[in-house]
């Protein structure tokens, strides 16, 4: 059987946490998205946090915009639907949200969902996106143990949090953590989810973890991607990833 190769989105909240350091409107938020889409890649992600820390409210209007007029083009906005998810959620249906328990001053997302606590809570967010026809993913710890769960709050998929693979990647732990990701995995699509990845992926650690982890649909990266566009430019970046998901599959 192929593999269903891996999308590619741009997660653009440390450029908005650039432009956001004076009030020139440079390095412009839109225009990156523009180019990263320009280049290849497949969506475009945002986490627009309460505080407004990075990505604003009109970045994720603006954002949307420009990723529905790119044909094939996906919009992924990630939050706490406890806080202020829900609303762009509802006003923009995006083809995918990300559900993250996040604080409301959370440093950057440290864990995913526990179930069975968070199960009834989730269940009619969950419903309600859907039925806004908007896929929802749930941000999950490496767990195996807890993905009947996420399927049954109703999540089309989970994202694997991938902190603690980007930790040990290159020390002796790194094959068993990345087993741990490969069951976690294996346990989502036995769940009858489909799977997605990301925190701290960059372009070293990425083909390794798709070699071995199954099924994943989509990767998203922001931090380590924007560092490497200072270096290379955003459209070069981007082809460089493209490259580095290539060589998982070649
Ligand atoms: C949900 C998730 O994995 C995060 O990676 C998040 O989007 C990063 O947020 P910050 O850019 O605020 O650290
Ligand atoms: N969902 C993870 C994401 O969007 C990007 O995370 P990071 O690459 O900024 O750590």
């Amino acid at each position: 059987m192929t593999r269903r190769k891996t999308a590619l989105s741009i997660n653009l909240n440390k450029v908005a946490l650039v432009r956001n350091t004076r009030h020139l409107g440079i390095p412009n938020v839109a225009k990156a998205g523009e180019i990263c889409l320009g280049a290849g890649a497949h969506g475009l992600t945002v986490h627009p946090r309460p505080d407004s820390r990075h990505i604003r409210s009109e970045d994720v209007f603006a954002l949307e915009e420009i990723v529905r007029h790119r044909a094939g083009a996906e919009f992924n906005i990630e939050g706490n639907p406890f806080h202020n998810l829900m609303d762009f959620v509802r006003r923009l249906r995006p083809q995918q949200c990300t559900l993250v328990p996040d604080s409301e001053d959370q440093f950057t997302s440290d864990h995913g969902w526990d179930f069975p606590a968070d199960l009834q809570r989730l269940q009619p967010i969950v419903a309600e996106a859907k039925s806004l026809g908007v896929r929802v993913s749930l941000f999950m710890d490496p767990r195996p143990e807890l993905m009947a769960g996420a399927r049954q709050a109703g999540a089309d998929r989970v994202e694997l949090y991938t902190e603690s693979y980007a930790r040990a990647f290159g020390t002796p732990q790194q094959q068993a953590v990345l087993d741990q990701f490969a069951r976690s995995a294996q346990a989502a699509l036995g769940a009858g989810l489909e799977v997605n990845a990301g925190h701290d992926l960059n372009l070293y650690n990425l083909t390794p973890f798709l070699r071995t982890v199954p099924g994943v649909l989509e990767v998203s990266i922001g931090h380590a991607f924007v560092a490497d566009a200072l270096e290379l430019g955003y459209a070069a970046a981007v082809k460089a990833y493209l490259a580095a998901i290539d060589a998982a599959f070649a």
